[in-house]
């Protein structure tokens, strides 16, 4: 099988340990081995390095019968480890949306629901819950997925060149305009055009767009020809644009045009355990094999974490924990997260799940002023496993 690897290291006296950790670091898809005199055994740090780096050690002088016996189950545990279904980073993730909760699982259906829709759609949600992510999901998901998916920050434009950035120019429209540009409307064409931090356009280029939403045509920057277009508009935005509008910061009839459907991106804060699923899965991204995983400890942290960056500040502080874990186990540390409070091990974890799961079902309860049917459909159970979650939590 291509890419399997075992390889043995000899620990030797003189050997500088640290280099050691450092090479097989570098190479953590290799299964190794350690060659090792009896006496090296008595040093901790040597322990230390063999329980988190190596698959299995072998004392000297080599035995050679036994040697090829090791060898030929790190092979076989390497065989099992790359038979795995390939990390979802190399097939392509940009338009997987991962989340088993409640809320996660409200939006995927209104997601399918949009399959083959062309109207505006207005998500709102804080920064990097996933906006950008669901966008490019609704446009995979509608009719013009195989054109393209134009992404604009309007908070990021420069203000003097928006017009031109959304709508083009001709060539001499203004100082500096010295080739015809394509706008990133006209860009869009038979795709989508994904309008990131709406609420940040000026008034002025709200009027062009609203305009355009009207007419479906643009004119470029010192033309006046109208060009016909057809691009699906998809925009975003973390502030409220409700407040921009009474605020008079954003145009009133641009916010209904905009406003056709609208889907709210909940916080991490509020998607439960996806919260885990989300960090093993940034995890498995950032390793060919699965040579760390969360200590226990880890795992309660990030469900006590209060997210305010999101999925974008889960996903950084995975990726900074598997360059700073030291050995098998990420730690609370390696997140930069600081245990709430101190919690028994080993219940902790159950704990925290079960607090999560009294506290769904009692919200539920109080939404539906106590239907069981109600709360089993908002909940995605049946009827059966609801009364025997209220009979645990002694709700009934
Ligand atoms: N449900 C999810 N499943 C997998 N990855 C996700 C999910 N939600 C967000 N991500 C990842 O988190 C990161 C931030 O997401 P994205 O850029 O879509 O957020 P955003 O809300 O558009 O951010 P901003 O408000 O800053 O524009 C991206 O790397 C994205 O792939």
């Amino acid at each position: 099988m291509k890419g399997v690897n075992v390889g043995v290291i000899e620990i030797t006296e003189s050997a500088h340990l640290e280099s050691i950790e450092h090479f097989i670091r570098m190479n953590d898809a290799i299964f190794w081995v350690a060659m090792i005199d009896k006496v090296q055994l008595q040093h901790e740090s040597v322990r230390d390095l063999l329980r988190n780096y190596f698959y299995d050690f072998h004392t000297s002088p080599p035995d050679f019968t036994r040697l090829q016996y090791v060898l030929g189950h790190a092979l076989g545990m390497a065989r099992l480890c790359l038979a795995q279904p390939p990390a979802q980073h190399l097939i392509n993730t940009n338009e997987i949306i991962l989340g088993q909760s409640h809320n996660m699982f409200e939006l995927k259906q209104q997601l399918t629901k949009l399959s083959h829709c062309q109207l505006p759609v207005l998500i709102t949600g804080e920064s990097g819950t996933g906006k950008e992510l669901v966008a490019k999901k609704l446009h995979a998901l509608s009719e013009c997925a195989a054109g393209p998916f134009i992404a604009v920050n309007c908070g990021a434009l420069p203000s003097q060149l928006v017009q031109s950035e959304l709508f083009g120019h001709e060539k001499g429209a203004f100082t500096g305009a010295a080739q015809r540009k394509i706008g990133k409307i006209e860009a869009a064409d038979n795709g989508s055009l994904f309008l990131d931090e709406i609420g940040d356009l000026p008034l002025e280029a709200q009027v062009n767009l609203l305009r355009f939403l009207q007419e479906k045509t643009i004119e470029r920057v010192g033309s006046h020809q109208s060009i016909h277009l057809n691009v699906r508009i998809i925009a975003a935005t973390h502030v409220d644009l409700e407040t921009a509008v009474k605020e008079g910061r954003f145009r009133e009839d641009l916010y209904f045009r905009l406003n056709v459907i609208r889907l709210k991106i909940p916080p991490l804060r509020e998607r439960g355990e996806d919260i885990l699923l989300l960090a093993r899965h940034f995890l498995s991204q950032q390793q060919q094999t699965q040579r760390l995983n969360f200590s226990e400890t880890a795992e309660v942290a990030l469900l006590q974490h209060s997210w305010p960056g999101n999925v974008r500040e889960l996903l950084n502080r995975v990726q900074r924990a598997t360059v700073m874990a030291n050995g098998r186990f990420i730690q609370p540390l390696d997140l930069e997260i600081a245990l709430a409070k101190p919690l028994s091990m080993g219940e902790c974890l159950k704990s925290i799940r079960e607090e999560a799961e009294r506290g769904a079902l009692a919200r539920a309860l109080n939404e539906t002023q106590g239907k069981v049917s109600k709360v089993a459909k908002q909940l995605n159970i049946s009827r059966a496993t609801l009364y025997r979650l209220l009979d645990k939590h002694s709700l009934l």
